[in-house]
């Protein structure tokens, strides 16, 4: 089977520092690959890397693409870019509002991304959002309302439909559930886990909760000063860590 994403080498300073160096891996179609370690150990500058909104200084990206089979997606043209993050690609923000049009209803937040990939019926368009709104457990009657008149955990689950509408083949999310309440953390864990499993989505998610990737990852990488320590079987690598920062980060003694 082709991988659909194939990262090798991906490096990225600034200036003198490392953000991230020596990155490599495969991700298959349906695979949800987690990245944990503690704060500035170059989690979001590899995220960034690979999602095309950081410029990494080496490495390729290569992505499994419906029309020319894997390209790297480095050397992809802007437009070509573009058109990849609103058809085949998504990424949910730690923060909804920057995944969001906040002053755009729901239903024109999901809206949006339909047209974007050529949707043009009104009916249908709203037909859609509404459906998604209850697949993110958010009442098709809101559908009107502005995400500014939401919860935090609600305008989370905005950003989540408006993301998975188009049917994305690989999703990167930066912090899910960060900065929510833990109870409403916990409802949208097990939300995300259903619309992985029930899309056969592939993703990678960057966290410093292993709750977070124990239920959603099916693999893990444990990232140190911008270097990968450790990677392997989530579950293997949680219940009988190898390297001693993975041990440290397992027995919580790390602030992470
Ligand atoms: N814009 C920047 N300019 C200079 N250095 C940066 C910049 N962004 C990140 N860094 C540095 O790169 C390293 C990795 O940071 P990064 O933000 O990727 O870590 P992280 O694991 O995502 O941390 P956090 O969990 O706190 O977001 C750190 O040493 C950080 O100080």
């Amino acid at each position: 089977m082709t991988p659909l994403l194939q990262v090798k080498g991906i490096e990225k300073r600034y200036g003198t520092r490392i953000g991230c160096t020596g990155v490599g891996f495969d991700l298959y179609p349906g695979e949800v690959m987690g990245i944990v370690g503690e704060s500035g150990s170059g989690k979001s500058t590899l995220l960034n890397c690979l999602a095309g909104h950081l410029e990494p200084d080496a490495g390729q990206v290569i992505f499994d693409t419906r029309a020319n089979g894997p390209v790297d997606t480095l050397t992809m043209s802007e437009p070509e870019r573009r058109m990849l993050g609103r058809t085949d690609w998504a990424f949910v923000h730690q923060h909804a509002r920057d995944g969001l049009r906040m002053s755009v209803s729901a239903g024109g937040n999901i809206g949006e991304r339909l047209m974007a990939v050529g949707d043009r019926h009104y009916g249908d368009i709203r037909d859609k959002a509404i459906d998604w709104l209850g697949r993110v457990e958010i009442d098709g009657t809101r559908v009107d309302d502005r995400p500014t008149a939401f919860s935090g955990g609600m305008q989370q689950r905005l950003q989540i439909a408006r993301n998975l509408v188009t049917g994305p083949r690989l999703v990167f999310m930066d912090e899910p559930t960060g900065g929510l309440d833990v109870s409403v953390q916990a409802r949208l864990l097990d939300l995300l886990r259903g619309l992985v499993r029930e899309m056969g989505l592939s993703a990678i998610i960057v966290t410093h909760d292993l709750a977070v990737v124990r239920l959603l990852a099916d693999r893990l990488m444990v990232m140190k000063d911008g270097h990968v320590v450790e990677s392997g079987l989530t579950d293997q690598v949680l219940d009988d860590p190898q390297h001693a920062y993975t041990q440290l980060l397992v027995s919580s003694v790390l602030q992470v």
